[in-house]
């Protein structure tokens, strides 16, 4: 599990630990992380330490401080360390420990261009302290970096990026590697920041403990997670003790979204599958799926809305469904027939733009800070909230931090992949799992099995994969010490 922070809770922890610690420690804690890291790359890019060429790109903040005093450190080992000043007032301490172990410092040119020699490049200009986008010429200077191919090593987050939001609004910098201290920062976890973050590394400055589970904190699940939390059937498991799913997906309109979220739950597991849908759909899945049953009976857990369209009795098919007290997942089209308040054990599965409506808001409100809006709309509705998107986020009226799923490649990005997962996160329900960990997991499940597969695949054969990927996990829980 990796955790982040905002930048609020990062300053509450970076505050209460300065207490004990005082001021300075933890910038020189910061910095000594640092050197070693950018040390590493340079021999691992020249061979050697001794006369490779550093060039710091330093802004006003302290961001700028952990760039200088390890550039000092570098330049006490024979690196050929130069500081471009690029917005405002070095830090002034810094600054004097680079000149006095070697190191020079020049101004930013005015067309943004770095001249060599470089072997590396470091992103000391902002960090938690930055406003989103980067002024002129710095935004030309972060332009030529990428053009011309310097590697960057990012101090703490790409310059420009959101901290906060993972919003990319103007220019900002994109790096091989980003050296963070503490803890990550939310943009590591969330799109498009995270593609411009390269591999993240984490360097640990002794804060304090805090209370993670607060708002302002998010958990980003990694595989092991998956393979550890996955709720594999034991020897003993009954169909009921895997759990039965009760699906109403699809219409006479759109019977696509009923086989495939049907196929969704097939694939991820279930106990049984019973398709309580329209006519069309049901031909379709009787047809392409023979373990599933059609008749009414007990279930688990409910399946509601994708594919319904303009459905007349879209509400009472969701109060008959609520009345049964049994969790459900509400995707796409059943969104639209919610009533005002539902119970954490709902599992509500809306994109960007289906968070908006139910918001009242543009999805543009949704697209610039998703961690709010996922958020907000757990609180509005009382359900456990999964915004699908790049990044794909959890959110539960039960708690305050929110949770991210495992990312997957660009390419499940498309339509029919929002019902196989509707119908992986009620299986999951229908197991017994609270909604918030049926989202992060089914979410996560559908990345990994899109992540081992070569090249893209349509929703349908991607379901069709999860078998086989619930068997890796398996193996790995494992190998990990877990016997399911
Ligand atoms: N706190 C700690 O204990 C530790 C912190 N550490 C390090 O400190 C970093 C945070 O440092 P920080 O708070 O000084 O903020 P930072 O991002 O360097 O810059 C703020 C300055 O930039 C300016 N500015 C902002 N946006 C701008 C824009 N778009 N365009 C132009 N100017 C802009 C802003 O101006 P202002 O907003 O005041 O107008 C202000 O002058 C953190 O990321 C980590 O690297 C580590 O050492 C570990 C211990
Ligand atoms: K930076």
């Amino acid at each position: 599990m990796i955790t982040a922070a905002t930048a609020d809770a990062v300053r509450e922890l970076e505050r209460r630990t300065m207490i004990s610690t005082g001021d300075d420690a933890l910038m020189q804690r910061a910095a000594a992380g640092l050197a070693a890291v950018l040390a590493a790359e340079l021999r691992h890019r020249a061979g050697h330490l001794y006369g490779t060429a550093v060039t710091l790109l330093v802004g006003p903040g302290n961001n700028g401080g952990d760039a200088l005093f390890a550039g000092a450190r570098l330049a006490a080992r024979g690196v050929a360390v130069r500081a471009v000043r690029c917005l405002g007032r070095p830090h002034a301490a810094g600054l004097a420990a680079l000149l006095a172990a070697g190191g020079r410092v020049v101004d930013l040119p005015e067309d943004g261009r770095l001249s060599g020699p470089v072997t590396l490049v470091v992103d000391g200009v902002l960090g938690i302290g930055g406003r989103p986008g980067l002024p002129e010429p710095v935004a030309r200077l972060a332009e030529a970096v990428a053009e011309d191919g310097w590697p960057l090593v990012a101090v703490d987050l790409p310059s420009g990026v959101d901290a906060d939001t993972g919003a990319v609004a103007g220019a900002a910098f994109c790096a091989d590697r980003t050296v963070t201290f503490g803890v990550h920062k939310a943009c590591h976890l969330l799109e498009p920041a995270r593609g411009r973050c390269g591999v993240v590394e984490r360097v640990d400055i002794g804060l304090e403990a805090a209370d993670t589970t607060a708002p302002g904190w998010l958990h980003a699940l990694e595989d092991d997670d998956l393979a550890l939390g996955w709720p594999y059937p034991g020897a003993a498991s009954d169909k009921y003790a895997r759990g039965v799913v009760g699906l109403d997906a699809g219409s006479d309109q759109y019977p696509g979204a009923g086989v495939l979220s049907t196929t969704g739950a097939v694939h991820a597991g279930a106990g049984m599958v019973r398709f309580l849908g329209a006519d069309r759909p049901a031909e379709l899945v009787r047809r392409r799926l023979p373990d599933v049953v059609f008749s009414p009976g007990r279930v688990q857990a409910h399946l509601l809305g994708s594919g319904w369209g303009d459905r007349p009795d879209g509400a009472d098919v969701v109060a008959a469904a609520l009345d049964t007290g049994l969790p459900a997942v509400v995707d796409a089209d059943g969104l639209r027939f919610l009533p005002d308040h539902l119970p954490a054990s709902w599992l509500l599965t809306p994109h960007a733009g289906e968070l908006a409506r139910l918001l009242d808001r543009e999805r543009g409100w949704v697209e610039e800070d998703p961690l709010r809006a996922v958020r907000a709309a757990a609180a509005r509705t009382g359900a456990t909230v999964l915004l699908k998107g790049a990044s794909q986020l959890v959110a539960s009226p039960e708690h305050g931090w929110v949770g991210v799923a495992v990312p997957g490649p660009a390419w499940t990005a498309r339509a029919g992949s929002g019902d196989v997962l509707g119908g992986i996160c009620a299986t999951l329900l229908a197991a017994g799992l609270p909604a918030w960990r049926a989202g992060l997991l089914g979410a996560s499940v559908q990345a990994v099995a899109a992540r081992t597969h070569p090249g893209p695949l349509p929703p349908h054969a991607l379901a069709e994969r999860l078998p086989e990927t619930v068997g890796r996990l398996e193996a790995r829980a494992r190998a990990l010490g877990v016997r399911p």
